[in-house]
């Protein structure tokens, strides 16, 4: 049925009518640009000391801290439902973080553990992505090493190649520097090449933002008090940047990452876009941890309909050119999905 012309639309008017393929669900999906599925998902999870233990964190209403043997069943949940890659996150037991953060370097460390027994039990059948950056081992919550103050940067770098090789002999796939120092991507790929781990990859936070919607982040790897009143101001970008950007990603680029990722998602659309369509390179968003607790604590309080804003952020980032997401709801997601 459809309706009559009013007086005020004779002659036709208006002749395009955007409406008439909103009209049905067929239609809708015929005309549809973008689609959200399960590969484009990464999965971060929180690891913990300690057996057959899971805790909550506060500020991340259902994410939870698992030790290792957990992670691994977790992982086996992301195996079956499709989800290509799982991040890796260590909440580094107090004792063990230090100002020259040589925790970050043992080959037996908390991430290098969960790595082995993640590898040892799904073997290629998920991606495993590791950090390199020093705030979950570091007593000042920095991301790198401190001398009078200031976060240096090429000493740092020569502990994100110590930390980058334990982690590849765990049996981590995709090496993602999150530090923000200059020339780590380089470094760190030539470390990689000459201890023989020619096949892992880089992924670069090529373009990382001094943002305050990292806080429950901080929680979650208890890095928060450590850093007191700190920021990361003097190594992660500006919110006021966007050419900046492009620099970044462009040097990451050059010094040989695999992909590059913008972090966070939801505020720097503007700059997934300008990224991907400046380098065409595989292009990755982290919606981080204060995305997550925005949506999940107004979906908590039934201001907001969980399933559908979960999946209308994530398409989001499609529609902005990302190639896939890190998300604190790829579970979900995949589940909504499948
Ligand atoms: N390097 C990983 C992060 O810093 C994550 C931040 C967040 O989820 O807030
Ligand atoms: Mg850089």
């Amino acid at each position: 049925m459809s309706e009559r012309s009013a007086e005020g639309f004779a002659n036709g008017f208006p002749q395009t009518r955007l409406r008439r393929v909103r009209r049905h669900d067929w239609s809708r999906r015929l005309v549809r640009e973008q689609t959200l599925s399960v590969n484009d998902l990464i999965w971060p999870l929180f690891i913990r000391e300690g057996d057959r233990q899971r805790e909550a964190i506060a500020s991340m209403p259902g994410v939870d801290r698992l030790s290792i043997d957990l992670i691994v069943e977790a992982v086996g949940e992301a195996v079956a439902l499709g989800i290509p890659a799982v991040a890796l996150f260590p909440a580094t037991e107090a004792k063990l973080k230090t100002p020259e953060c040589e925790e970050a370097i043992n080959a037996n460390n908390l991430v290098c553990r969960a790595v082995r027994a993640v590898k040892q039990t799904y073997g290629d059948r998920i991606g495993v992505i590791c950090d390199v950056a020093l705030d979950p081992y570091s007593s000042h919550g920095q991301d790198g090493l401190l001398r009078d103050g200031y976060v240096v940067n090429d000493e740092t770098v020569s502990m994100l190649c110590r930390q980058a090789i334990v982690q590849a002999e765990a049996g981590c796939d995709v090496i993602a520097p999150s530090d923000m120092m200059d020339g780590r991507v380089g470094a760190v790929r030539r470390a990689l090449d000459d201890a023989g781990f020619i096949d892992v990859q880089i992924m670069a936070y090529a373009a990382k933002y001094a943002s305050a919607f990292y806080g429950p982040f901080r929680e979650a790897v208890g890095s928060a008090a450590n850093l007191g009143g700190g920021d990361k101001r003097t190594y992660q970008m500006d919110p006021a940047n966007s050419d900046e950007a492009l620099r970044e990603v462009a040097l990451d680029l050059a010094e040989g990452a695999d992909s590059v990722m913008v972090k966070p998602g939801m505020p720097y659309l503007d700059v997934v876009r300008r990224v991907k369509e400046t380098f065409g390179a595989p292009t990755f968003v982290y919606q981080v941890s204060g995305e997550y607790a925005m949506l999940a604590a107004a979906a908590q309080h039934g201001w907001l309909d969980r399933d559908r804003v979960v999946l209308e952020s994530l398409l989001s980032f499609k529609r902005a050119g990302a190639d896939g997401v890190l998300t604190y709801f790829a579970r979900d997601a995949a589940r909504l999905l499948g």
